[in-house]
């Protein structure tokens, strides 16, 4: 899997060498490339930005850069299998089933907008040639699209085989198929008592029947109370 990076903050990304991912680009099941977008800009100031048409605050990212950076990023043929997704507050809400299914691309190239986003015509541009994700990590607003990138990364590159030491850990998570897109149950550990607080006693009773249905009984709890958006029965 091929990742790139489009921002005028490429920095952003170094972290992206560290820990699991790290390990999976020394592995070479993940190729990773930060690109600055102020490659290319022609001008002296290497400007990014401009007025909004029809007045407003803020300042609008040119088309032109965009442009010129998906020619020699992506070239100019049309391929579905390349996705660009943009990180937007307007964007649909990203969610588990979008890292699985993205987990399954060969490229996706992330467009971190800034200011107060990028000209629309990038977007129309894009979609006519790849396959284009207006996705959001949630009801609050960023001051650019690098952050949520880097969280959308994570989601997405720990579902590709090899990433993580453990898959069946995934199988356990908060929103996975498993789970039955329930919110995942309390998890404990040694020591048996803590500060007065004790690990609930079926969970030591070693009678898997009944830490599994205790266990599908705290999720479904969990998720009566914190998202009952999530439970398709009720
Ligand atoms: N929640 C989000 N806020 C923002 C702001 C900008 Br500016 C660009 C992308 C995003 S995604």
């Amino acid at each position: 899997m091929r990742l790139d990076y489009l921002t005028i903050f490429p920095e952003f990304f170094d972290v992206l060498g560290i820990s699991l991912l790290g390990k999976a680009v020394d592995n070479g099941i993940v190729d990773i490339h930060a690109h600055d977008l102020r490659t290319w800009t022609h001008d002296r100031h290497r400007t990014v930005d401009d007025t909004p048409c029809g007045g407003g605050a803020g300042m609008v990212m040119k088309p032109d850069p965009w442009g010129e950076a998906f020619d020699d990023l992506l070239g100019a043929d049309p391929d579905p299998s390349v996705h660009v997704v943009i990180p937007t507050p307007s964007g649909t809400p990203f969610r588990q089933d979008d890292a699985a299914q993205l987990s399954h691309a060969d490229r996706i190239v992330f467009c971190c907008g800034r200011y107060e986003g990028i000209d629309h015509r990038v977007i129309d541009y894009a979609s006519e040639h790849w396959s284009v994700h207006e996705l959001s990590l949630g009801d609050y607003v960023l001051n650019g699209g690098e952050v949520a990138a880097l969280a959308m990364t994570e989601a997405i590159v720990r579902l590709v085989p090899g990433v993580l030491g453990n898959p069946e850990s995934l199988s356990e998570e908060s929103y996975s198929q498993d789970q039955e897109g329930l919110l995942e149950y309390p998890v404990y550990t040694r020591p048996a008592s803590w500060r007065g607080w004790d690990v609930p006693e079926v969970l030591m009773s070693g009678h898997h029947g009944h830490i599994a249905q205790w266990r599908r009984e705290q999720s479904r709890e969990l998720t009566r109370r914190r998202r009952p958006d999530l439970l398709t029965d009720e």
